[in-house]
């Protein structure tokens, strides 16, 4: 069969015609974005409203900062806007509860086999799997006195990887086992991390990297490889032990992976392919979010000795051996802690960027004022969200509300109790580390047991030995998104050094 094309063989007009009708197309669907498109009134700058290459540049070519450019995006057109030609930002603390009350029905189906194994009584049951390896990572680092400064996230990430690996699967990573920090599951997350960007831009390119054989992995980047080995060969290959084996369990819990499969989800929902992906979804989810968290607290604490020994007394007192420590339940009563945990949670945003909702069946009214604050005479101003369209908040942005969290930059954990001394749980409300409604983190509880029963055993056995080295602020403030919220491109982590003797925190004037 001949394919005809009518026009006398020279190339160039023919791409020019191409052109011509792809820029003419281009031309008239910013035109329409920014005149009768759904969201075309509401403010903005025009850039963003046409197309996503304000996003690409922020994001992709300078690397995770396009919160910043949002943020000044409300600083000029006030508390919602249009942050690209099909989403809407908002910066209003009191819209957190609307927007994430929306509800996704097929992400809760699919949630609801999976959130039974992250419930608080199923975590309680498994807690002895983090205080077993909470002891392990203390003995760990105190081995290393007087050697090389290390960054401390590396021990945090064979902790939190240990625990989810060893409950997903039924046996550990074993990193906390091994002589040094590396290797670890971090490495692969951080280069997922780094590429994010990349991904969520080119939609396809996740797929391309899944579907696209081995060997053909060497055409990309050494990053781009590692992360294509461990979701083709790593773990499909524990998964599909998991699959072949009939029950595994932790004590009387069964694994994530055995939960699932002996649930009523359908077939379809476990296959080789889906429960590789929930389970590098589980092992990213749990891996990176609560080491990070870990690096902050030990850093404000390190470097706070008002803090360390106000802690470290408040645990004392329920503690009778450090080698055994109370449960979680106990620890979180601890109304001290729990300030300490939470302003943690504040201060480094889970995910960082923005977690878009969309409003499927309803439109949403928005009633706000032009300027946020306390000013009751800004004029007032009502607008509808329409559905389908996604409105998101960013927890960076929230979390540095300096009406809600006055010196919001500043780390201050009694801002969380109340002149009782007891925890604020109204001030909560504006906590969205783990975000909120259908499709907030599924490992809640998990996280927050691990939080408390690690801080609490490094902070009784071995903050006491630890020193910081060559660390300041710049290596734990906010400075872009990756998946969470990461410091300056340039700092080297926050770095450690383990002393040979014993130093009782005290109090510094
Ligand atoms: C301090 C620690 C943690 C923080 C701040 C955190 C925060 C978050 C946030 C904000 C989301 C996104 C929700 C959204 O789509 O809007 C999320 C999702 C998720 N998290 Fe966590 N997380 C933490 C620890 C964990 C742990 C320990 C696990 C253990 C498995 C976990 C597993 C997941 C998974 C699987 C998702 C994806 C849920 C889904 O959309 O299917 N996270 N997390």
């Amino acid at each position: 069969m001949q394919f005809i094309i009518p026009y006398d063989g020279a190339l160039w007009p023919l791409l020019m015609a191409l052109l011509s009708i792809w820029l003419m197309s281009t031309v008239v669907l910013f035109v329409y974005r920014i005149t009768f498109h759904p969201l075309a009134r509401f403010p903005g700058p025009k850039l963003p409203a046409m197309s996503y290459a304000n996003e690409f540049w922020f994001d992709v070519v300078r690397g995770g900062r396009y919160t910043h450019e949002i943020l000044r995006m409300h600083e000029k057109y006030g508390p919602i806007v249009r942050i690209n030609p099909n989403e809407l930002h908002c910066n209003d603390p009191t819209f957190v509860d609307v927007v994430y009350a929306l509800d996704h029905d097929h992400h809760r189906r699919r949630n609801a086999a999976m959130s039974k194994c992250f419930s608080r009584s199923r975590i309680r049951q498994i807690e002895h799997l983090i205080h077993v390896n909470a002891q392990k990572l203390c003995d760990k680092v105190l081995a290393r006195q007087n050697s090389a400064p290390f960054a401390i996230v590396q021990a945090y990430s064979c902790f939190t990887a240990d625990i989810i690996s060893h409950y997903c699967f039924g046996d550990s990573d074993c990193y906390l086992d091994q002589d040094d920090w590396e290797p670890n599951f971090r490495t692969l997350v951080d280069n997922f991390e780094r590429n994010l960007h990349i991904f969520r831009h080119i939609p396809g390119l996740a797929t391309l990297v899944e579907r696209i054989p081995l060997i053909l992995t060497n055409l990309f980047s050494t990053e781009m490889k590692t992360i294509a080995i461990n979701f083709k060969v790593s773990i499909p290959r524990r998964v599909r032990r998991a699959m072949d084996l009939s029950f595994v369990s932790v004590g009387e819990v069964p694994t994530i992976l055995s939960a699932l499969l002996s649930s009523n989800l359908p077939p379809s929902e476990k296959t080789l392919r889906r429960l590789t992906g929930e389970a590098v979804s589980l092992m990213g989810g749990g891996t990176e979010s609560t080491s990070a968290t870990l690096v902050l607290l030990t850093f404000h604490l390190l470097s706070n000795p008002n803090h360390h020994k106000r802690l470290y007394d408040e645990i004392s007192a329920i503690t009778t051996n450090p080698l055994q420590l109370p449960d979680w339940k106990a620890l979180e009563k601890l109304n001290f802690f729990s300030a300490v945990i939470l302003e943690c949670l504040r201060l480094l945003p889970g995910v960082s960027g923005r977690s878009p909702r969309i409003a499927t069946h309803e439109d949403l009214i928005y009633e706000g004022k032009l300027f946020s604050g306390a000013d009751s005479l800004a004029p007032s101003f009502s607008y509808t969200v329409p559905r389908g369209f996604p409105i998101s908040m960013s927890t960076y942005i929230l979390h540095t509300n300096e009406t809600i969290f006055p010196n919001a930059k500043d780390f201050v954990p009694d801002r969380w109790l109340d002149e009782n001394g007891n925890v604020n749980r109204e001030l909560e409300r504006y906590l969205l580390s783990f975000s909120k409604g259908s499709r907030q983190c599924i490992g809640r509880h998990l996280a927050l047991c691990e939080l408390y029963v690690c801080a609490a055993a490094m902070i009784l056995r071995v903050f006491p030995f630890l020193k910081l080295y060559q660390t300041s602020r710049v290596d734990v403030d906010y400075d872009h998104d990756e998946l969470i919220g990461k410091p300056s491109p340039q700092s080297n982590g926050v770095r450690v050094q383990v002393l040979d003797k014993f130093r009782e925190p005290d109090v510094k004037s």
